[in-house]
């Protein structure tokens, strides 16, 4: 089946997403109640890139994220992933977008407690169908190439901060996603380890070909992305490349 061009429900601008853009969004709107969080914004990632979201706080850099992601639906505008058309997806139907195409990395509390490093890893990848000894072998693999070998059984409350984020960046890209999320990774970590978290995180997403969307209200975080847009009362403001 052939995807739709324009969104069903079209936002306030006119032109329908980009399909030459890996991820393309135009107009979205989001709502919470009487709050307006998004007010039509357009979007497009491209191939392998980084983008940087800013701005204050409440400015709505997350909920643009979750929207982006098919985390919340956005209540009007067009979302196309590599050229399709995913704007009107069921909250089943995003679950398995999200599991087969997109990366997360938050904050904190994506682990798994009571699971070790290897086996938040290997989750996501055996939910998409991937034999436990296939995900636990590749899961060893992005945990040694990411610094943590001989830290497999470890389970996140025995992992610093830092190490605990690479676990994150770990189980993101497992399953090869097109796209990889970002909200302030670094937000719960010193300056230093932020830094050496964003350095592996900008630089395995860019080798393992995802592009990235990262949310910070960081100056210094949102530099690691070549470019960047700014976020204010639901609005692009302004979008540019990176200092
Ligand atoms: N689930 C929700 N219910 C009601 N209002 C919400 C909800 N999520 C976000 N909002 C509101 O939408 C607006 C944008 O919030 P959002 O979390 O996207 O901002 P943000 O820029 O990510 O902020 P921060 O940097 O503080 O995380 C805010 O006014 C917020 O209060």
């Amino acid at each position: 089946m052939s995807p739709r061009i324009l969104p069903s429900r079209p936002g306030p601008t006119s032109q329908p997403p980009a399909v030459h853009a890996r991820l393309a969004a135009r107009g979205l709107v989001k709502r919470f109640g009487t709050t307006t969080a998004l007010a039509g914004v357009d979007v497009d990632v491209a191939d392998g890139e980084a983008l940087a979201v800013t701005g204050p706080s409440g400015s709505g850099k997350s909920t643009l994220l979750h929207c982006l992601a098919g985390i919340l639906p956005a209540d009007e505008g067009a979302i196309r992933l590599r050229g399709q058309d995913v704007s009107r997806l069921n909250e089943a139907k995003r679950s398995l977008l999200r599991r087969k195409h997109y990366g997360f990395v938050f904050q904190f509390g994506q682990l798994l407690a009571e699971l070790p490093a290897e086996e938040n890893v290997a989750l996501p990848a055996m939910l998409l169908g991937a034999s436990r000894d296939d995900a636990t072998r590749r899961a060893r693999e992005w945990l040694g190439r990411l610094g943590l070998s001989g830290m497999e059984g470890r389970r996140p409350g025995e992992l610093s901060g830092g190490q605990a984020q690479r676990v994150a960046v770990a189980r993101a890209l497992i399953t090869g996603p097109s796209v990889v999320f970002a909200d302030e990774p670094t937000g719960a970590l010193d300056q230093a380890t932020g830094h050496e978290v964003m350095q592996i995180l900008t630089e395995t997403t860019r080798a393992a070909g995802a592009s990235l969307v990262l949310v910070t209200h960081d100056e210094d975080v949102a530099a690691w992305c070549p470019r960047r847009i700014e976020v204010r009362d639901g609005h692009i403001v302004s979008r540019g490349a990176s200092r």
